[in-house]
């Protein structure tokens, strides 16, 4: 009789131990969770040298751990220094069509014989790791991913004139004349297809500060409670 209670008090301190740590486990386990905040991404159009990789240059070095840009997948095959995974993840035309079969892009796109998309589950895992992940993405693009996930943050980068575009694109000295004039006419483009979709909160790139402190003013409200410098 002695011996049967004993057997059994040991098993119900074992038990009992056994779900104290389990407890403690999904507890710290939970507030784990509740102490990393899903962030709605940022989508970030713009003409070709409106300024958006400049800008969001500078959101990156003044916020190394808060955002992250979303890296596009391509059929397109690498260019000379073009990394896997840090320009582009680069897939066959098979891998690629099964992923548009499984409907796991926000957005893609057929160009010149060639996809290019963004990964629902790549966006899903900086949100999962606290980030405001950036899409980078034309408006045709941003179109897509807003009939899907509509309380995403879309901001359109705009410029004073299409003077001040074709002076900055000159500038940067990365096109020759032609795509300089592809670059121009699509952005009348661009700027037709924004004021059409109506979603765009726009900052105007003037100056670089007083472009920053707008797109910077516009995220403080949109993420309340979270630090941005
Ligand atoms: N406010 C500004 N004043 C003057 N120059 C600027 C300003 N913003 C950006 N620039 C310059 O304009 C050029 C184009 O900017 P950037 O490369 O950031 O454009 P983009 O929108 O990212 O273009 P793309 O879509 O082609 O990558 C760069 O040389 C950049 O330094």
């Amino acid at each position: 009789m002695t011996d049967t209670s004993n057997i059994s008090d040991f098993k119900s301190l074992i038990m009992n131990s056994v779900s104290r740590s389990l407890n403690t486990i999904f507890l710290s386990k939970a507030s784990f969770c509740q102490t990393k905040q899903r962030l709605n991404p940022l989508v970030l159009s713009g003409a070709s040298g409106a300024g958006k990789g400049t800008l969001y240059g500078m959101l990156k070095n003044r916020n190394p751990n808060l955002f992250d840009l979303s890296v596009s997948c391509t059929t397109r095959k690498p260019r000379v220094g073009e990394v896997h995974g840090v320009h582009y993840y680069f897939m066959n035309h098979e891998e690629f069509q099964k992923e548009i079969d499984q409907d796991n892009f926000a957005e893609h796109c057929l160009v010149h014989g060639n996809f290019y998309g963004t990964l629902q589950k790549q966006v899903f895992s900086f949100m999962d790791k606290g980030k405001i992940c950036v899409l980078d993405i034309d408006v045709q693009g941003a179109e897509k991913v807003h009939k899907k996930f509509p309380s995403w943050n879309y901001v359109f980068i705009n410029v004073p004139s299409l003077k001040i575009l074709e002076q900055r694109l000159r500038g940067r000295g990365t096109e020759t004349e032609q795509q300089i004039q592809t670059r121009l006419t699509n952005a009348l483009k661009e700027i037709d297809s924004k004021n059409r979709l109506g979603f765009y909160h726009e900052i105007l790139n003037d100056t670089q500060e007083q472009a920053y402190n707008d797109l910077t003013a516009y995220l403080k409200k949109q993420y309340p409670g979270v630090p941005i410098n």
